[in-house]
């Protein structure tokens, strides 16, 4: 294998291509810039171009130098990029150096599959898992990625919630390697440096969290370092996005978690969190320097951030990035696709129904905007009417317009004329809603009363706990399905089991983000898309929702199992990029075809490969 080696920097096992070696090469020795951006920057055209940059206009720059070099057999075995353990063959074993280092079998993929998935059965302990998993992925990237793949169902609350939550929350005692990159405040000034010090070049998905709001766990500073890596792997393994071009990243402003501040083990800044101009001032340093280095088509994911940043950071970037916030974008397009799903069973259209939630934040505020949206859209009802079939109840009570003046803004359009409430019981009575959703991060709101109520007026009441984990969810898929005597239409964010009433075995979705934002980010990086549309998003919703089958609905889901989810993924990635064609928004010219086959053809799959 060919390698370049770098001190102070994590080596990197290229070789499959000499074209993108050359380029990264390129890159490096320009530090990042390529020819032209440091024509650009000089000013001046140049001399003739050579493929290493080294011109006249470039004479003045520092280089890095590089030396090639084939990789020891012993450090290809510990580069997670290639190794393959056990199943390097004969003659890779000959040609790689790689003899005596390995014990004499040869395994396949399929036969180390089958041993990890033994050992990780074994493990009693969620969290131990979690190790697992993450050791795997540190030494086998590709195995790493098959087991998720073909174990979708079964991995998933293993590397995502609920046990992320809990690894994030342990983060400081469990934490081996970096997974991401770490910008704090110490970094202010520096970033650009920083992104360069990451290891590929190439990156087209960044997930990025401050820890502020990490699921319903609150602040969890530095630590919250588990989502952008857990929801990148979701990235790789349903949305076929390859690995090498994703990255993930936490911003460091400090924490006013006291807890993780008296931890000797905390692995953020010791500070209470950095506010105001102090806070904008760094994310706009972040915002320009990963738009100078991976430029204007790297798509930037804002996830777990509290809800005053979160909705100013979007407002204030979606013109000039390609920025999507996945609290309140990807979650609002996941639980449409849900609702317009549940229509086979409920009846009627989306106008036809009164919804209610429990939570007036990200999730809530998002998903709210969404419905009301998607019912403009399909009625001639003007907006301002569609959200008067939209109720939310926030910390103090429903939202009604006699407290416009102190609500913040993103729940103003939902202060409708009605007498105050404090209490959710009350509030179901009072607004009769037809479908009940938790985003409150809360556990145990929808108490026995509220689930009984929605039941004494609906035939079928659609209540969603979109909390996670799984301990903040509004209420369990038994309790849900116990208290309305079965006849609740249920989802979750986090997973249940399936549950037994009375003879019937009911199967709950899982109403999660994850659904959309793989197949959402394939389509945009597919078609280079360069914004976000909310049309794109009901683009998704509407793919989502296809894919339910009679047999969910008969089973009592309203989303389809995740063990389909590349095939979904390719649906939604191929929906979303029409949209973006429609739209004039898409770099990747001509337009292909078949867009499912082209989603498809660009998803990264985790066979080995053979070396030569
Ligand atoms: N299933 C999924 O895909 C997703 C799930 N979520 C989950 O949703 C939850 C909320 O996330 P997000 O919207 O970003 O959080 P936010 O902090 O933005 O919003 C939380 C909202 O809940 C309200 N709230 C808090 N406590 C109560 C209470 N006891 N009674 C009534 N309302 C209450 C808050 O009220 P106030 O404004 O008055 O403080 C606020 O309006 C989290 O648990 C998160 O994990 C989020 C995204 C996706
Ligand atoms: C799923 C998710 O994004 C959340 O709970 O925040
Ligand atoms: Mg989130």
């Amino acid at each position: 294998m060919i390698s370049l080696t770098r001190p102070n920097f994590l080596r990197k096992a290229l070789g499959l291509c000499q074209r993108r070696v050359m380029e990264s090469t390129l890159k490096e020795i320009t530090n990042g810039d390529s020819v032209l951006d440091i024509k650009d920057k000089c000013g001046v055209g140049g001399g003739v171009e050579d493929m290493y940059g080294e011109d006249r206009a470039t004479e003045d720059q520092t280089i890095t130098p590089w030396t090639f070099s084939v990789a020891s057999g012993y450090s290809l075995l510990r580069d997670p990029h290639y190794n393959k353990g056990l199943a390097f063959t004969e003659a890779e074993r000959d040609a790689h150096y790689l003899r005596g280092l390995l014990p004499p079998t040869v395994s396949s993929q399929e036969l180390q599959e089958k041993k990890v998935m033994q050992n990780l059965r074994q493990y009693q302990v969620p969290l131990q898992r979690y190790m697992a998993m993450m050791d795997l992925q540190e030494r086998n990237e590709r195995l790493f990625y098959k087991l998720l793949i073909d174990n979708v169902e079964e991995l998933l609350p293993v590397v995502y919630t609920p046990t992320v939550g809990e690894a994030c929350q342990k983060y400081g005692s469990i934490f081996r390697r970096p997974q991401g990159l770490f910008i704090s405040l110490k970094e202010k000034g520096k970033i650009l440096e920083v992104l360069k010090n990451w290891p590929e070049k190439t990156i087209q998905v960044i997930v990025v969290t401050d820890g502020e709001r990490i699921l319903g766990l609150g602040d969890l500073g530095c630590q919250g370092m588990g989502i952008p890596v857990g929801k990148l792997s979701l990235y790789t393994a349903l949305g076929g996005v390859r690995p090498s071009v994703c990255l993930p990243i936490t911003i460091d402003v400090g924490t006013n978690n006291q807890k993780l501040l008296d931890d000797e083990f905390y692995i953020g800044l010791k500070q209470k969190r950095a506010t105001g101009q102090e806070y904008a001032e760094l994310l706009e340093e972040f915002m320009s320097a990963v738009k100078q280095n991976y430029g204007e088509k790297v798509l930037i994911q804002f996830e777990d951030f509290a809800n005053h940043n979160a909705f100013e950071l979007l407002a204030k970037y979606h013109t000039t990035h390609l920025v999507f916030n996945d609290d309140i974008q990807g979650t609002a397009s996941v639980v449409l696709a849900g609702l317009i799903a549940s229509l086979k069973l409920l009846g009627g259209t989306l106008a036809d129904h009164t919804f209610l939630f429990l939570g007036a934040g990200e999730a809530g505020t998002g998903i709210a905007e969404l419905i009301a949206l998607e019912i403009t859209k399909k009625t001639s009802v003007p907006l301002e009417e569609a959200r008067k079939k939209i109720w939310l109840v926030d910390s103090k009570g429903l939202i009604v317009s006699s407290r416009v003046e102190s609500l913040q803004h993103f729940k103003q359009p939902w202060a409708h004329e009605h007498e105050p409430l404090k209490e959710l019981l009350d509030a179901v009575k009072a607004i009769k809603p037809t479908v009940l959703i938790g985003t409150s991060g809360v556990g145990k709101t929808f108490t026995k009363e509220v689930v009984e109520a929605m039941a004494s007026l609906n035939p079928k009441p659609l209540i969603m706990a979109l909390s996670n984990p799984t301990s903040q969810a509004e209420c369990t898929a038994e309790e849900a399905y116990t208290w309305s005597k079965g006849h609740a239409i249920f989802a979750s964010g986090s997973p249940f089991d399936p549950f037994e009433f009375e003879g019937r075995t009911f199967v709950s979705g899982q109403a999660n983000n994850a659904y959309v934002f793989p197949g959402f980010g394939l389509g945009i990086i597919m078609s280079g898309t360069i914004r976000v549309y909310d049309d794109m998003l009901l683009a998704a919703s509407e793919a989502l929702a296809a894919e339910v089958t009679e047999e969910d609905y008969l089973k009592g889901r309203i989303y389809p199992p995740f063990t389909n989810i590349r095939k979904i993924s390719a649906n939604i990635a191929a929906a979303v990029a029409a949209k973006a064609y429609e739209l004039g928004l898409t770099t990747r010219l001509p337009r292909p075809n078949d867009l499912v086959k082209y989603a498809e053809s660009c998803m990264y799959t985790p066979v080995y490969r053979t070396y030569h």
